[in-house]
């Protein structure tokens, strides 16, 4: 169905149909691997220099967080390098259910011994705007400057899920967000979805080191093709890094 590698055209960066698959034998192997990659990714820092990954929300990454919590990885990540970040954000407060914080909580934070400020939830106000400008300065006060600069990537690793839509992060189908070719954070109200949401934008993920898809689930496998293959034009499809893109995939969702 898929490659598992791409040509090297010397191109730099991947794309969701250019980027490389890994298609693991459940969601327990695939929880592993992203886990194993996180902590290998924090050790390669040096002294002062800090891993920032911009987590996915929704139920698919539950395992990896509740894996990167637990007695086998709690103790040996080394937290204190590690500053933690939000792609999208639905705007209920951080005790709702459906919070995606709320979500990455219960799993993960409650459970490691992470300094309060490497953890960068997104805002939620009744003003969206006034939020989505609230968590971009954020961002750009930790990246050093308010413009993207090619090199010089925003994120380590940016984690993405899919939508059975072809929405990843809060990238709806049919928003203006699609468009925004400048802001870094947004928001928009996606017409069957109950509450307004907060995103990270296709430039803010495209400044990135790696993204990665992770996606599981029989439920899955059709918008994977349709996204992967047959290149329909959901805002999945338009998503670029100038880094590596992975899908890390279990085998109900990527098959064979
Ligand atoms: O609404 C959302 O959906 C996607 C996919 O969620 P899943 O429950 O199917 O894994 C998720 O990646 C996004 O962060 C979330 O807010």
């Amino acid at each position: 169905m898929m490659s598992d590698k791409i040509e090297d055209t010397g191109e730099k960066g991947h794309t969701a149909t250019t980027g490389y698959v890994l298609v693991l034998s459940d969601v327990i192997a695939q929880a592993e691997y992203l886990a194993s990659s996180i902590l290998h990714h924090a050790e390669e820092k040096e002294q002062g220099e800090t891993l920032r990954i911009a987590l996915s929300g929704g139920s698919t990454p539950k395992r990896l967080y509740e894996l990167l919590g637990s007695s086998e990885y709690a103790d040996r990540m080394p937290w204190h390098k590690i500053h933690l970040f939000f792609g999208d954000e639905r705007m209920v407060p951080h005790t709702d259910s459906d919070s995606n914080f709320h979500m990455v909580k219960e799993s993960l934070l409650a459970h490691i011994d992470i300094p309060f400020r490497n953890v960068h939830p997104m805002p939620v106000l009744d003003d969206p705007v006034k939020a989505a400008e609230i968590y971009q300065a954020e961002l750009q006060a930790i990246y050093g400057s308010d413009t993207l600069q090619a090199g010089k990537p925003l994120f380590d690793i940016v984690l993405l899920g899919l939508g059975g839509d072809g929405h990843t992060a809060s990238l709806f189908p049919g928003t203006p967000v699609l468009e925004e070719k400048d802001k870094w954070v947004s928001w928009s109200q996606p017409s069957d979805a109950p509450h307004k949401r907060m995103t990270l934008t296709y430039p803010a993920i495209a400044s990135s080191r790696f993204v990665m898809f992770v996606v599981s689930g029989e439920n899955k496998a059709q918008i994977i093709r349709e996204v992967r293959d047959e290149n329909k034009p959901y805002p999945s499809a338009a998503i670029k890094t100038e880094g590596e893109l992975h899908w890390i995939l279990d085998r109900a969702a990527g098959g064979e």
